[in-house]
């Protein structure tokens, strides 16, 4: 029998488990959640300095990119959460709001009521800061939020130290100074010395009135007319349905949630055509756009000397800068890894799990606690790829593309930040503390151009995928500025696949805003059944 709800949020991960838990603070709503993984965790998850261990797990849909041109036709693994809290359950943490000016250019682009000034109180809202070393950090909200230093390894701190010996101006919180190198603010829990990611802040406390199935992937969302009136979903090997009297939000992340519109026949009406999907919606822009920060893994370092076990999580430190002089926003990241299992073994263990699902070796057995790695990002990429449809079978994988290094200019800011890594590592700070030697590229890559072929090689996904139905009123937006899904009714899209453009930072919390705008969205038009009918 098909079920009935008001709400359906398709995908319990950061933004929909957001939106359930506001939602379900509405008198009267039933709101239903449909999470295609489960509802376990495992220790890794909870413990802030294990997240590399969720890696590869159950708990990561594990996707490997469409051949990428501009990396010699190389395939990328792209880690994803999947399960209660998505992708919030194997973040690494890291708290930053995204600029300023990022909010301010999404509303030139289309989107009023998008600017930094619209945005802000929804960022205090969900944030509940220790400290005070951002005047406008929220102290009441439902994640707690520490400076990373608090629980700081000291090959941190020499990392600190390095790039003031560099020049680069220390700052105290990434969400008050932009340019600079700073210990992190990280969203964990230290009272209890867990990570508080959105199932712990958001969908926990607000279980008992939320209906969740789990183990439910959406196949389609089914339309009378032009209004989506609920889900199909396929659960214990059996299509199922549910009804949604009031609305429908996607909350799928930017891989599933353009593969479900197109599934359901909202996308390109050319490509849908082609595959044999009816057309309710012909919205070009859905799966175009796609974007991501590119990331090295490396630098690699030496250290003569173990680096003592991680007291948080072990990416506590970076450094956001500009490649050129008068950008308004860090177009560069550069964090360090202090303790982690990349190595030629990580990549064969990946390989090994995306092509034959066998087991692995446990990661935390590829661990080195001598190995330090530098990850320089690109947080402000030109290059854009797609998420297009395998075929029609709605368990199959969609063809993931970010179009790494499409555009030549991203190749050229990533070899300078590499290039500002090497000197980190040749400071006389991680000299002098750490004896510490470059092991990757190591010193045989020594012109640009060889550093050019070896970021080529070693360059990945930082797993920070956005813009695939994004917000805006041109014509590959997908969503309107309350992240209504154009051309259609009673379906929304929630999560970071609405980005215009990604934040020039790490988008978890900026994604979290999101779940908190679309909740009050949907709020806003929400009468119970019982008062329409007294009315
Ligand atoms: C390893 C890693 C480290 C990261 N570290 C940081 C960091 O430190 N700081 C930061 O700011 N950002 C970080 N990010 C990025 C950030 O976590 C993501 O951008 C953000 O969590 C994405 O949220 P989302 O709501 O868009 O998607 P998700 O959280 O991925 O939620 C999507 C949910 O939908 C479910 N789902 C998908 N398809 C279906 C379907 N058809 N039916 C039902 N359910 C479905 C999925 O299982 C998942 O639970 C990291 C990402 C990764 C992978």
């Amino acid at each position: 029998m098909t079920q009935t709800v008001d709400f359906v949020v398709v995908g319990g991960g950061t933004a929909g488990s957001v939106v359930a838990a506001r939602l379900s603070e509405l008198p009267g709503a039933r709101v239903l959640v449909l999470e295609a993984g489960d509802t376990k965790i495992t220790d890794a998850v909870v413990d802030p300095s294990r997240w590399n261990e969720v890696l590869l797990t159950e708990l990561d849909w594990a996707y490997m990119s469409e051949p990428q041109p501009g990396l010699g036709g190389r395939q990328v693994y792209s880690a994803a959460g999947r399960g209660l809290g998505g992708t919030s359950n194997v973040y690494h943490m890291i708290h930053t709001r995204g600029r300023p000016a990022d909010f301010d250019a999404w509303a030139y682009d289309g989107c009023p009521g998008w600017s930094f000034a619209d945005v802000l109180p929804y960022f205090r809202r969900m944030e509940g800061q220790r400290d005070a070393t951002n005047p406008t950090a929220g102290h009441e909200g439902p994640i707690k939020i520490v400076n990373a230093r608090d629980m700081g390894n000291p090959v941190s701190q020499t990392f600190v130290e390095a790039c003031v010996e560099l020049g680069y101006p220390q700052v105290e919180d990434f969400n008050a100074d932009s340019f600079g190198v700073s210990w992190h603010h990280v969203d964990i829990d230290v009272d209890k010395g867990t990570r508080c990611g959105v199932r712990a802040a958001y969908l926990e406390p607000a279980l008992e009135r939320i209906g969740v199935e789990v183990g439910a992937l959406a196949t389609r969302l089914l339309f009378e007319g032009e209004r989506c009136v609920g889900v199909e979903y396929l659960k214990d090997g059996e299509l199922r349905t549910v009804r949604a009297e009031h609305e429908v939000i996607v909350c799928a992340g930017a891989i599933q949630s353009p593969k479900l519109l197109q599934l359901s026949g909202i996308g390109k009406a050319g490509s849908l055509a082609a595959l044999g999907i009816p057309v309710v919606a012909d919205l070009p822009g859905v799966g175009a756009n796609f974007h991501d920060h590119p990331l090295v893994i490396g630098p690699i370092g030496y250290m003569d000397k173990a680096a003592p076990d991680p007291r948080g999580q072990v990416t506590e430190v970076g450094l956001f800068w500009g490649s050129e002089p008068g950008l308004p926003v860090p177009d560069m990241e550069i964090c360090l890894v202090h303790r982690a299992p990349f190595g030629d073994q990580f990549f064969a263990n990946v390989i090994k799990r995306v092509e034959t699902g066998q087991p692995l070796t446990p990661v935390r057995e590829l661990v080195d606690p001598k190995i330090v790695l530098t990850l320089p990002g690109l947080v402000r990429p030109l290059s854009r790829g797609s998420v297009r449809l395998a075929g029609t079978d709605p368990t199959a994988y969609p063809r993931v593309s970010a179009n790494y290094f499409g555009e030549r200019s991203d190749l050229e800011r990533t070899v300078t930040m590499v290039e500002i890594a090497r000197d980190i590592y040749a400071s006389s700070a991680f000299r002098r503390d750490w004896g510490l030697t470059e092991v990757a590229p190591g010193p045989d890559v020594r012109t640009r151009e060889q550093l050019s072929a070896w970021v080529t090689e070693n360059v990945g996904s930082y797993y920070h995928f956005a813009g695939s139905c994004k917000m805006g009123s041109d014509s590959l937006a997908v969503v309107d500025t309350r992240l209504r899904v154009r051309g259609v009714e009673g379906l929304r899209v929630a999560d970071a696949s609405i980005m215009p453009t990604i934040v020039s930072a790490n988008p978890h919390t900026t994604t979290v805003m999101i779940g908190e705008r679309a909740a009050e969205f949907v709020a806003a038009d929400f009468v119970p059944a019982r008062q329409e009918a007294t009315r």
